[in-house]
């Protein structure tokens, strides 16, 4: 299979159509670069030049065709340089083209004088394939499209996971502009009401990707990528720019743009506004009706995101999975759902209570400590009232952390050895604060069940009664979403419906399983 490809198409409402085949060959990244002449044309450019249309009588087509490659799994870029001027007759690439398709048959002789001299960057034994797959539709021509091209041109967005949505919006603004492109990356302060928040990727790494993107659609303009604090980022600021590209969405955001400008005398931006056209084929019924980054981060759920950390401290056998996440973020109930599916489960917040009994060596050394205060009528630990003075004292909580902590994990190993004696070869360690404790070197990988600090506090004050502020000390006492998903291999959320939680965890214990398989862990060991 090729990594990279590059679908040469004359007709851009066959790029669906020719999709399945390409996707034969082909695994990630394909680049469509699309003629609206013939491919003589680009091999023996005309002398003098045709005058060319502007460039955006191509927005519904380049649009069109973003549409039909959604749900095929492949990073798609649609090149706009040579649309822009038919004169850039060579096709320059981030990443090496190891095969070419063609959307009409061509002789060999065609398509090898197209790789040597219309690409810039190809790889080494590049194949070419030629599809037949005529069609009789005329290709669409923009006729009312806002013909005229600008110097500056400016756009911004928060831009994770790049999408057919965002690749839409920058191809309108790079069609557009003839100088240079101004692009606002929302930095973190601005991300804070997204959902999944957590797992949007750094304000670096997207504008590394917006980059990256815009040089393949036209490398021959300048591009700004920086990144914004507010919603107006440099527009209310620069007196060069001339044209902002918003969506339908934000185009109120546009609006007023050009009101603080006028505040200022700058000269307001011409608004292009666009369409995006694109309707989404959900994978889940909780994602909303629009490509977003939003739902792609919910795709992201029950899935496996990294290949987890040597542990050559630890037998092969049993598999050993922390399970973690913050106060009230429902780990429990995602344990439980294991241990019905197969895993073995340790819940080491109940562990923990049977280290308070009486006769437990444990016992009278915080009885010493924190003072007969945390007794009840009986002498027995009083959990709430030691609770009430170790979450509101962070020394209280390290000091009984310190007490109860080496005690536990003894007495979890011994859990983790009976379980396995029974048979159970993945075993699940429920630990609520399993990095602060540094047991994760004690498991094999670990998954984190997050929600947002918002909704924790409301199911803290309805499940224990808590007051607000008590609520939030719970939540401070622990780490934060960022720091526990950090080497998380698997993320889960219990957000939203108990079905989607459920569809989850199926989820990734299938991904688990698979993935011991591929790596031969546990072989010839009943899961
Ligand atoms: C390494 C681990 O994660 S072991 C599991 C966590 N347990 C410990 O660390 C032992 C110390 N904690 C305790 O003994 C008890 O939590 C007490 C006595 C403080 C309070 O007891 P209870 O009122 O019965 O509360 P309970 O034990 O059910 O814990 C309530 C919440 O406090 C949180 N919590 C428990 N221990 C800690 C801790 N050491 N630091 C921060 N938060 C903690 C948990 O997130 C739990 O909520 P969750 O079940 O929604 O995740």
């Amino acid at each position: 299979m090729a990594k990279t490809g590059l679908l040469v198409v004359t007709n851009p409402s066959r790029v669906g159509r020719v999709l399945p085949d390409v996707q034969k060959y082909l695994l990630n990244k394909l680049y469509i670069q699309y003629l609206p002449t013939r491919l003589s044309r680009l091999l023996t450019p005309p002398s003098p030049p045709v005058a060319a249309p502007s460039p955006a009588v191509y927005s519904r087509a380049v649009i069109g065709m973003y549409s039909q490659t959604l749900g095929h799994n492949l990073d798609v870029a649609i090149l706009l340089a040579y649309l822009k001027d038919p004169t850039q007759t060579i096709i320059r690439t981030k990443k090496s083209i190891d095969v070419v398709f063609f959307d009409q048959v061509l002789s060999n002789d065609e398509m090898n004088a197209f790789l040597k001299k219309c690409l810039a960057n190809v790889s080494a034994g590049c194949a070419v394939v030629s599809l037949d797959n005529e069609s009789s539709e005329t290709p669409p021509v923009d006729t009312d499209a806002n013909e005229a091209m600008y110097d500056n041109v400016v756009l911004g967005g928060t831009f994770d996971r790049l999408h057919a949505g965002h690749k839409i919006l920058l191809s309108e603004a790079v069609l557009r502009c003839r100088r240079k492109l101004t692009v606002g990356v929302t930095d973190e302060s601005m991300l804070k009401t997204k959902c999944l928040t957590e797992l949007i990727a750094s304000c670096e790494d997207r504008i590394a990707d917006v980059l990256e993107v815009l040089q393949d659609l036209d490398p021959n303009i300048e591009y700004d990528v920086v990144p914004i604090s507010d919603p107006f980022g440099p527009t209310i600021r620069e007196p060069s720019f001339e044209m902002i590209v918003v969506s339908e969405e934000t185009k109120a955001g546009g609006l007023k743009v050009n009101e603080a400008r006028e505040a200022k005398s700058l000269k307001p931006l011409v608004v292009h506004s666009v369409d995006l056209l694109v309707t989404q084929i959900k994978q889940e019924q909780e994602e909303e009706d629009k490509v977003s980054s939003g739902n792609l981060r919910l795709r992201v759920l029950g899935t496996r995101l990294k290949k987890p950390e040597a542990r050559p401290n630890l037998p092969p056998s049993p598999y050993i999975i922390g399970l973690t996440g913050g106060i009230a973020s429902g780990k429990s109930s995602i344990g439980r759902r294991l241990e019905e599916m197969g895993a073995g489960l340790i819940d080491c917040d109940s562990l923990a209570h049977t280290l308070y009994e009486q006769g437990q060596p444990i016992k009278d050394k915080m009885v010493e400590f924190f003072g007969k205060d945390i007794l009840d009528a009986d002498g027995e630990i009083n959990r709430k009232a030691l609770g009430l003075l170790v979450f509101n004292d962070k020394a209280k909580l390290t000091a009984l952390n310190n007490m109860v902590w080496p005690a536990l994990w003894e007495r979890t190993q011994h859990e983790i050895a009976k379980l396995h004696a029974s048979g159970k070869n993945i075993i699940v360690v429920e630990a609520a604060v399993l990095l602060q404790a540094g047991w994760e070197q004690y498991c094999h990988e670990y998954w984190v069940c997050m929600i947002p600090p918002d909704e924790a506090v409301r199911r803290l004050k309805r499940r224990n009664n808590l007051p607000e502020d008590a609520a939030r000390s719970r939540i401070a006492a622990q780490p934060s979403n960022s720091e526990q998903i950090k080497g998380a291999t698997t993320i889960l959320s219990t957000l939203w419906t108990y079905d989607f939680t459920q569809r989850q965890v199926i989820r990734a214990w299938k991904h688990l399983h698979n993935y011991l398989e591929e790596a031969g862990i546990n072989k010839g060991n009943k899961l």
